[in-house]
């Protein structure tokens, strides 16, 4: 790096690196054609994560969010790629030394979508249905929805792969449902697989669901401040709100945990309502939910909301998984 004013609207040539599922193409793509509408040069370097080729176990059994990410880094790390476009969700709270989360963007439909060809909701599943999802949180909510409709009749069975193998495996007859975020499914063009959005009181949704993140190497301030253009400031702060829940909470795939943030109007000018639901890995403590709201004008504002309600979800009974739990 050397010292001298980085010109803001010099055209650059970068390299964007992604997975190279259909939805991470779309997503590398999408930042690609806005980079390009602003002048500079995109490429995209597709790559193969641990965590796509890992397909017949859960994901919280093999290492969870960082599975995503790593191959990508070492390419930003190598020189060999400038910026990773990730699914906000899928980003790991700490990244390594030296990386930065750069950009967010602004939010698709941030909420959960209920997808099946024989039942319109929960409510019309039949006797013994099976639904599939891997998300321990989506298991834990689902428990919990089919616990007040008393039907303990009803399966959940692990569900893996990218969309379209989800998909797939649905349609193959597998399962008689499957739970999947309405973004994904919205960016790829499959609006119409969905059959019902659930409500974020129904189902909460993850923290960062439906929005994306650019990840850099710290020390790249010209490719930062050629992304600056991109970002959506509103997005930022309820995603920021949301993943200082799962910091503080050690937040991974093996945690069931939601925390999702909307503003109650305008964005920006009304309060933040920032939404947390912890479930007990181990089912020895009921699903604990909890809420605040806050005016939230900054990043600060929005992390100190996101400590609220830790603190709220801790005097419910919510643990980190190191934590032991009391007896
Ligand atoms: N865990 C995989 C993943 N990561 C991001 C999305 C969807 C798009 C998004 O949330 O931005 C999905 C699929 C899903 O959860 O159904």
């Amino acid at each position: 790096m050397n010292d001298a004013v980085t010109d803001h609207n010099s055209p650059l040539s970068l390299t964007i690196a992604t997975r190279e599922s259909r939805l991470a193409l779309w997503q590398a793509e999408h930042v690609q054609s806005l980079l390009r509408a602003r002048g500079h040069a995109i490429e995209l370097l597709g790559m193969t994560t641990r965590g796509d080729q890992i397909l017949d176990r859960s994901l919280s059994k093999v290492g969870g969010k960082g599975l995503f990410v790593k191959e990508l880094e070492v390419a930003l790390e190598q020189g060999r790629a400038d910026l990773a476009v990730h699914s906000l969700k899928d980003m790991p709270m700490e990244l390594p030394e030296g990386f930065e989360l750069a950009c967010v963007m602004e939010r698709e439909d941030p909420r959960d979508a209920w997808v099946s060809s024989v039942c319109a909701d929960l409510e019309s599943l039949p006797q013994d249905a099976v639904i599939g999802t891997s998300s321990l949180r989506r298991v834990v909510l689902l428990r919990a929805a089919l616990e007040r409709l008393g039907r303990d009749d009803v399966k959940i069975e692990p569900l893996r792969g990218n969309l379209d193998t989800r998909l797939r495996k649905l349609d193959e007859g597998g399962y008689h449902a499957i739970v999947l975020a309405a973004a994904g499914l919205k960016r790829l063009g499959l609006e119409s697989r969905i059959r019902k959005v659930f409500s974020p009181e129904e189902m909460l949704p993850a923290a960062g669901q439906g929005a994306l993140g650019i990840e850099l190497r710290q020390d790249r301030t010209e490719v930062a401040a050629a992304l600056a253009p991109l970002a959506h400031r509103a997005t930022w702060l309820a995603v920021a709100a949301e993943r200082a829940v799962s910091r503080a909470m050690g937040g991974s795939c093996s945690m069931p945990l939601a925390a999702h943030a909307s503003w109650q109007g305008e964005p920006l000018t009304s309060p933040l309502r920032l939404d947390a639901a912890w479930g007990d890995p181990d089912g020895r403590i009921a699903l604990v939910r909890v809420h605040a709201v806050a005016s939230v004008t900054g990043l600060d504002a929005a992390e100190a909301l996101g400590q609220q309600v830790v603190e709220l979800l801790r005097q419910g009974g919510a643990t980190r998984p190191a934590d032991p739990i009391a007896p």
